[in-house]
């Protein structure tokens, strides 16, 4: 990576807008936005907001936009900020473009649907000689636009290049702690979104505060036994992606995961919610297959997987949790 670096983001939604929003303030790094929809790209390039995605935030007078992938050819670090299950039509679309070798940062929190590989897997195979990195953690694509102070985990394979990628894109108010463990950090993100429905359905059917901090706890525990058995660190969901981020998505109400499990929570039925991006929606039954050939207990998990496939009405899986034999902790 060269000093004057070019930081490409893949995906015009609230998070890539958000994340290139931050990394052109830092004034260290080129940054260019690239999105799919070229109108969308043509608004935000005559009013710098995205009035779709991130209302009222003024993003900085150095951001460029594109809709052309052609101009990924110069990026030394491309960031791919859509949702999980696009990861891999977007690797084929701005694949060809990119520079051999270039870092490859996942910007996705969820686990791919059809084949439950992880994300770090999936770009690893769709670009062959990339570096893949994963970044997550507790932040709202707003709060980090509008400049509040936020935190987040990038993690690498090697962590002197997480270190790199996260000097590289850390700015004043946006801070990245780096790590090697990619499967703790990117389970942490897909896992805690399962979890947030899960605090959600606890408040839409008014089961108080008590509740939610015990999903919280006991959430934690599951996310860490599956990182274990997948081979990373069952401690790093301790820290920013999985305890930090579910802290975040089991209490605020920005969260579409925490809104999603509200509503179900008060009778609202699946099919009447779409529109939003619910990550933890693909994920819990993702989950909930890997907990079982894994062969370690995600209770929490399983029961939101079942309650979303219709197969568990929620009093139920309420009573089913409640029963569990008494263990330690
Ligand atoms: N929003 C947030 O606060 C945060 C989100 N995340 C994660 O970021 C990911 C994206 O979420 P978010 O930005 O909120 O979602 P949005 O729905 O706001 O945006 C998703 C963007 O991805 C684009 N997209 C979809 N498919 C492709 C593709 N094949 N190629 C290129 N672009 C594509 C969409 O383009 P189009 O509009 O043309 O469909 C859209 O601009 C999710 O995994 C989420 O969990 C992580 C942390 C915070
Ligand atoms: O992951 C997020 C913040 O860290 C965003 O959460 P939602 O996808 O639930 O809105």
């Amino acid at each position: 990576m060269s000093d004057s670096q070019h930081i490409a983001v893949i995906g015009a939604g609230a998070f890539g807008t958000a994340l290139a929003a931050v990394v052109a303030q830092t004034g260290r790094a080129q940054a260019v936005l690239i999105g799919r929809d070229a109108s969308v790209i043509a608004d935000l390039a005559a009013i710098r907001v995205h009035e779709g995605a991130l209302p009222g935030i003024r993003l900085p007078d150095a951001l460029v936009f594109s809709a052309r992938a052609k101009d990924l050819e110069g990026a030394d670090i491309v960031l791919f900020a859509m949702p999980s299950q696009a990861q891999v039509a977007a690797a084929e679309t701005y694949g060809p473009y990119l520079k051999p070798c270039v870092p490859v940062v996942i910007c996705a929190k969820g686990i791919e649907r059809q084949t439950s590989r992880l994300l770090t897997e999936v770009l690893e195979a769709a670009l062959p000689g990339h570096p893949v990195a994963m970044l997550s953690g507790p932040g709202f694509a707003a709060d980090i636009a509008k400049g509040l102070p936020t935190a987040m985990a990038i993690a690498a394979k090697e962590l002197s290049l997480a270190e790199q990628l996260a000097k590289a894109i850390s700015g004043q108010t946006f801070r990245l702690y780096a790590s090697d463990d990619r499967i703790g950090v990117q389970l942490g993100g897909a896992l805690k979104n399962v979890l947030a429905i899960a605090c959600g359905i606890v408040e839409g059917m008014g089961l108080g505060d008590s509740a939610r901090a015990a999903l919280i706890a006991r959430g934690l525990a599951e996310m860490s036994r599956l990182v274990d058995a997948m081979g990373g660190r069952g401690d790093t969901v301790r820290g920013l992606s999985g305890l930090g981020d579910l802290v975040l998505t089991a209490t605020s109400h920005q969260s579409r995961n925490l809104r999603f499990g509200i509503a179900l929570g008060q009778g609202e039925p699946i099919a009447a919610q779409h529109g939003a991006l619910v990550e933890g929606a693909f994920a819990a039954a993702v989950a909930a297959r890997l907990a079982e050939s894994h062969q370690i207990e995600m209770p929490i998990t399983q029961a939101v997987a079942a309650i979303i496939d219709g197969s568990l009405d929620i009093p139920t899986a309420i009573t089913q949790l409640m029963s569990r034999p008494i263990t330690t902790e």
